[in-house]
């Protein structure tokens, strides 16, 4: 270190303390990076490295972003998982002797982003600590913008911990070091995680922030998760939250599990294809008004109920809402202007609030009354109980609207910002102000007829503050020594007079003082709110779920939703029920009604088989969601609905995720079901899709039994199984509980039509190739294709006569005799098998030395036309 400059070596220590962040080190007007930050942030950045003289032997590495544009710059490190440390003078540069003292103020991470344009408002940000005591593993997870903090605890198991981490898809996890490293290796994160492992804070330090009564409703892994994350945003912050006091415990069993698989297939929040919001449970239920609801609805569709009585009561919320439609649209109408309350707390209680969020602040409480009145009247009693005693914070509103104009600037030091007739000093210095501005009027008209001189004016600058100026054409009409000279321009002369001196002083001293005034004010209001930040969050709290409720209402009338029968008993029986999302998603175009019952006493085990395409898939899928629309209380696309409170859903569809973790499809699966066998209760749902299908043919169908076998013998739960082992139906008459249902399919002449119609008994062919030929392959490979599964088929089971179009069944006319002849022609050789036909011998040489690959369909077909001359004549 020896030789560096002691600004250098003041880097260097700050350095110290923020070794995994990007030091942003001010320095001016810029925020400067040295040494390998600088060029690891000009390549990240895309920004200039330049060195800089420090005092060593060579040059120090160097980049830096112009301060008032570093927000940018910020967010866009952060948004990659870096932290940015931001480092400030602490003190008055001229006041300071030798080096400006300097501080880091706040560390900026993925999980701590406080600046608006860096979120997403209808998103959550969460930073989450894991932790484990014992043999309890704990999760608290906290938006540091909204004040939400969330925590719960169970009994060590990484697939509990992953799945619970997936409901808040954080953007950063610290904890346990060693908890860390087995989430990292689970990989099942969509975005990128940092991880960063922390210890739990001071206890004292922990109970100044919550209260002692608070905490004490937590121990053991609860405790100590809550701690690691308070610990760590006291240090990134460096600052009081009085925005993070309330912490919300719960148990996971409170809510139906959803695994991060189950959530992906059954696309809650996201499509499985793009990860998109459109085609997604949660785009087409979300008709909210505001960020807080929007935000509100999703965790409820993350988290569905498991309590009937709660279920029942957010229904009767929404029946009401749907059934009267001018309550709900004047309740849309006074959300709709509803600014981000949550958010706007968070800036209040952080220090960042301006005079246009208080202002936001204000106009949103505003609607409180007119809401809670329509909710009053509603006749529901879930909303009369959502807005009972409900603070409107009036007093508050009232209180910003006295303090703040009612168009402020967008900065709070610049004046400007308070209104008059609030503060009498303040006044007085603008009236000082302004008089001071009409004095200066009248001296420029009195010179002006003094001189003679018309274009005579007084001007104002920073560095000579004001002046009279008078153009060079005119300073003959000047009379000597009547100004005093200050400047000379181009084409002009500035002066000055004592007098004028005089004024200026008193003008910008009430400016300055004004400014300060203003300041003072503006901040001595932010501060009166932030001791009233509890009753802010309560009211936004109200607003958000006012809001989740008239969302459910919009789209369960608008797609005439029916509401479902909750039944803490076994038994699903769905009327005509439809998959909302997809039969949204197809514009107008009909979707095919289908009922489900699973029924203790009869069944409650469906396998089914049909043709690919035919909309296995869909049927299941909307039971799955049918029943999570049930218990978050949203009304569900059916006729008629009962629906009993399912503990968990399983889900095993698709392969589409599977190659994030770089497992094979096959492990994947077995490792789900094997969670499955594990976890279920009788109370669950399992839903498999194509079940056995990643292996080979004879091992994939004795899997699929025997894992069928066990859901029946020892689960007994729901169950909805899809195969293309169509063999697989015997399983029927051993099974009691277990039908067979099919998609049933209409075959006309070439065409095989998809009824969408699911009915009992099973399908007999998947009608894998004819799909295969739809899709256009080539029609040598179609034919091959058949020509494999009529030998495979014949070996196994007879396949039922299929009609097949015209080209295809030709060519399978001629393959079957080309198969039938094969072992003729080795009879000659001696095998003393039936002899073929010369004309048959001659088509299938031909046809054996005929090259598949390169004949276009054309060929192919005039191919076979020739043959079938031949064969004819
Ligand atoms: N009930 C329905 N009414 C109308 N269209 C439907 C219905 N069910 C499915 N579809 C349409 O059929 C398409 C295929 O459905 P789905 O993916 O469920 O078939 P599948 O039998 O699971 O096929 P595969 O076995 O190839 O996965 C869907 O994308 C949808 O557009």
């Amino acid at each position: 270190m020896a030789g560096y400059t002691p600004m250098i070596l003041q880097y260097l220590s700050v350095k110290e303390q923020a070794k995994d962040a990007f030091l942003f080190f001010r320095l001016g007007d810029f925020y400067e990076m040295f040494f390998e930050d600088a060029i690891h942030a000009s390549r990240e950045l895309e920004i200039t490295l330049t060195g800089r003289e420090g005092g060593g032997d060579r040059k120090i590495p160097m980049c830096g972003v112009p301060y008032h544009s570093a927000e940018n710059y910020i967010s866009r490190l952060v948004d990659k998982g870096y932290k940015v440390a931001i480092c400030e003078q602490v003190e008055d540069p001229t006041a300071a002797k030798g080096v400006v003292r300097r501080e880091i103020v706040r560390i900026i991470t993925p999980g701590t982003v406080m600046e608006t344009k860096a979120l997403d408002g209808k998103t959550n940000n969460f930073i989450a600590a894991v932790v484990r005591v014992g043999g309890m593993l704990g999760l608290a997870a906290c938006d540091l913008s909204t004040g939400e903090l969330y925590v719960t605890s169970f009994p060590e198991q990484m697939e509990s911990l992953i799945d619970e981490i997936n409901v808040y898809q954080p953007s950063e996890l610290i904890g346990d070091g060693s908890l860390l490293d087995k989430v990292q290796a689970a990989a099942v994160w969509s975005r990128h995680l940092a991880l960063t492992p922390r210890e739990p804070m001071e206890e004292d330090k922990l109970a100044a922030q919550y209260g002692e009564e608070e905490l004490s409703r937590l121990s053991g892994a609860r405790y100590r998760a809550v701690s690691v994350l308070t610990g760590y945003l006291d240090e990134t912050q460096k600052r009081s939250l009085g925005h993070v006091r309330t912490i919300h415990s719960y148990e996971p069993n409170q809510y139906m599990i959803l695994d991060h698989y189950t959530r992906r297939n059954l696309e809650l929040t996201e499509t499985v294809r793009d990860r998109n919001k459109k085609g997604s449970l949660l785009w087409l239920l979300d008709r909210t008004q505001t960020s807080m609801g929007a935000r509100l609805l999703r965790r409820w569709i993350d988290k569905p109920l498991l309590s009937k009585a709660s279920v029942e009561a957010r229904l009767d919320a929404v029946e009401t809402l749907y059934l009267d439609l001018i309550l709900r649209d004047d309740i849309r109408a006074e959300l709709q202007p509803i600014y981000d309350l949550e958010r706007l707390v968070g800036r209040v209680a952080f220090g960042n609030a301006s005079g246009r969020d208080l202002n936001a602040l204000r106009s949103s409480l505003r609607r409180i009354p007119r809401l809670t009145a329509l909710c009053g009247q509603s006749g529901s009693k879930t909303l009369q109980a959502v807005v009972e005693g409900t603070d409107d914070c009036a007093d508050l509103a009232d209180l910003i609207e006295t303090v703040i104009v009612d168009e402020p600037p967008v900065s709070i030091r610049e004046g400007g910002l308070i209104r008059s007739g609030y503060d009498d000093y303040l006044d007085q210095l603008r009236e000082a102000s302004t008089n001071g501005k009409k004095w200066l009027a009248e001296l420029e008209r009195q010179e002006r007829e003094a001189t003679g001189i018309k274009s005579l004016k007084i001007g104002y600058n920073k560095v000579f503050g004001y002046y009279l100026e008078v153009s060079k054409a005119n300073l003959g009409m000047l009379p000597e020594g009547r100004y005093e000279r200050k400047q000379t321009l181009a084409n002009a002369e500035r002066f000055v007079t004592p007098e004028l001196k005089e004024k200026e002083r008193l003008i910008l001293e009430a400016e300055d003082k004004m400014i300060d005034l203003e300041y003072e004010k503006f901040i001595e209001l932010r501060d009166h709110l932030a001791l009233h930040l509890h009753r802010l969050q309560k009211a936004a709290g109200v607003i958000a779920e006012l809001d989740a409720y008239q969302s459910l209402a919009t789209v369960s009338a608008e797609r005439r939703f029916a509401r479902p029968r909750i039944s803490e008993g076994y038994d699903l029986h769905i009327e005509e029920g439809k998959h909302p999302v997809v039969e949204a998603m197809m514009d107008g175009a009909p979707f095919i009604a289908n009922g489900t019952s699973l029924l203790k006493d009869e069944q409650w085990m469906l396998l089914i088989t049909g043709p690919n395409m035919a909309g296995k898939s869909t049927y299941m899928r909307q039971v799955a969601l049918i029943c999570v629309m049930a218990q978050i209380g949203c009304f569900v696309p059916a006729k008629s609905a009962v629906v009993p409170l399912i503990d968990r859903i399983f889900t095993r569809i698709g392969a589409a995720d599977d190659l994030i973790g770089g497992q094979s499809t096959f492990m994947v699966e077995m490792k789900d079901i094997q969670t499955m066998t594990e976890k279920a209760t009788s109370n669950s749902l399992v839903i498999i899709d194509e079940l056995g299908r990643g292996t080979s043919t004879g091992e994939g169908m004795a899997i699929a039994q025997a894992v069928i076998e066990y859901v029946h013998h020892h689960i007994g739960c729901k169950a909805l199984v899809s195969t293309h082992f169509h063999e697989l139906a015997h399983l029927e008459e051993s099974l009691p509980s277990l039908a067979n249902a099919r998609m049933a399919v209409e075959e006309s002449g070439d065409n095989v039509t998809f009824l969408r119609r699911l009915v009992p008994g099973a399908a007999s062919t998947s009608y894998g190739i004819y799909c295969a030929q739809l899709a256009g392959l080539p029609q040598s490979i179609i034919g091959r294709a058949y020509e494999l599964l009529d030998g495979s088929e014949s070996a196994r089971i007879a396949p039922e006569p299929k009609k097949l179009p015209d080209g295809v069944a030709e060519a399978r006319a001629i393959v079957q005799l080309s198969m039938f002849d094969e072992p003729a022609a080795a009879t000659e050789s001696g095998s003393g098998r039936r002899k073929a036909s010369p004309k048959a011998e001659q088509l299938a040489d031909e046809l054996r030395k005929l090259d598949l690959f390169n004949l276009t369909p054309m060929q192919a077909m005039q191919w076979l036309n020739d043959m079938k001359i031949k064969l004819n004549q």
